[in-house]
């Protein structure tokens, strides 16, 4: 290990749902952690103690160089932005200059800066509507909205930035991101829920009257549409597995992350009424814009390339989890930007 291996690690978006489970599994092995974030979704509270936090925009390039020199950043996770896929039809200019604008940004003080290691927050909605199942890295990107789209170029950015500087970087597809870290550190907050197992979970907990299934008419076995979930935990331990890769002198990759594992919407809510042993008030609606009948990753590429173990690769594990933190918000609600 040189003396770079041990550099702080750098979290934008470090007080959000995702990023900030990453914080505990860096923290968990002993790392040091600095947290970017302007708390426009996350919350203060969702960082444990001590680990400091930068309260700023990450596209402003001198906070970033100065964030660089005091903390002494050696690699860079970029969690920071903008993710309601509906907002980004409504606002797409909103989405461009949040997701992609302020990663050119950041991406550009990493090079000034000589930082070699980055980590991306990349998503399924790369690929738009594939075809054909399980989905691998080769398959045709082709995002069908803007928030895919801002992902997209940021992935550009990185692959050509990589190319011509002293960069290298793993982006990371997330495919269904859910439940929340076994321990109740953290789990998700969202002012406005729009995943399916999150809303599943406050309609369990009575915060809403019923849940509504977005069409039940697809070609899939039961008529919804299916999706891979991935427990947030094990998506952390992703990151540091990259984290790692790239320490040992690993190349830049792209990797989905899932478990190659598909459920229907049915499934998971069969599971929710299973797991609380109540049933859940649900009625048939109709389909919502943009949903591809099915998403499921290859998974192939990860398992081949990073040391990585699922630890919580199980639907039941995952919806128990998201239940928990639902039940631990509801005593008492958190403020928000607490
Ligand atoms: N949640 C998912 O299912 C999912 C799936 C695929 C990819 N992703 C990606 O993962 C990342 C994290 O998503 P999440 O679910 O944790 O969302 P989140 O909203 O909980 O977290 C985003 C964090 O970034 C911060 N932020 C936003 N804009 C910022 C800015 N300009 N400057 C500084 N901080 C800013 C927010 O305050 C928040 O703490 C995003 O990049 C998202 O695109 C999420
Ligand atoms: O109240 C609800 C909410 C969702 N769904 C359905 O549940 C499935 C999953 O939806 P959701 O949890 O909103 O996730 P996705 O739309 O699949 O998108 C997530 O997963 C993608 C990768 O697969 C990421 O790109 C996105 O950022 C992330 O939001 C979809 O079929 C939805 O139609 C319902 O039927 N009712």
């Amino acid at each position: 290990m040189t003396t770079s291996d041990n550099a702080t690690v750098l979290v934008t978006g470090g007080a959000g749902y995702i990023g900030s489970h990453v914080v505990l599994a860096l923290r968990d092995q002993g790392r040091a952690v600095v947290v970017l974030d302007d708390l426009s979704t996350g919350r203060r509270s969702a960082l444990p103690d001590g680990v400091p936090l930068v309260e700023g925009d990450v596209g402003d390039k001198a906070l970033l160089a100065r964030t660089f020199a005091s903390h002494g950043i050696g690699t860079v996770m970029h969690f920071a932005g903008s993710i309601v896929v509906p907002e980004s039809v409504e606002r797409p200019l909103a989405y461009y200059r949040n997701n992609t604008v302020k990663s050119h940004a950041l991406v550009e003080a990493c090079v000034e800066a000589g930082i070699g290691r980055f980590i991306f927050s990349s998503t399924a909605a790369v690929y738009g509507m594939p075809d054909r199942l399980p989905i691998d890295e080769q398959t045709p990107t082709s995002p069908i909205n803007p928030y895919g789209s801002s992902k997209l170029m940021t992935e550009w950015m990185l692959r050509d930035s990589a190319a011509a500087h002293d960069l290298r970087y793993v982006a990371l597809r997330y495919f269904n991101v859910a439940g929340a870290d076994p321990q109740g550190r953290s789990g998700q907050v969202s002012k406005v829920a729009t995943h399916l197992i999150k809303i599943a979970a406050q309609t369990v907990t009575g915060q809403r009257a019923e849940l509504q299934i977005f069409g039940d008419d697809y070609e899939t076995a039961d008529g919804t549409c299916v999706r891979d979930y991935i427990h947030v935990s094990d998506l952390a331990d992703a990151h540091v597995a990259a984290l790692r890769h790239l320490e040992a002198g690993g190349a830049s990759e792209v990797l989905n992350c899932g478990y190659g594992r598909g459920y229907s919407v049915r499934e998971v809510l069969a599971m929710v009424e299973r797991v609380t042993g109540r049933p859940l008030p649900m009625r048939i609606g109709p389909r919502r814009a943009g949903d591809p009948p099915a998403l499921v990753a290859g998974v192939e590429r990860i398992g081949r390339t990073l040391d990585w173990t699922p630890r919580h690769a199980d639907l039941e594990t995952i919806v128990a989890s998201a239940l928990a933190w639902e039940e631990r918000l509801q005593i008492p609600s958190p403020p928000a930007n607490a």
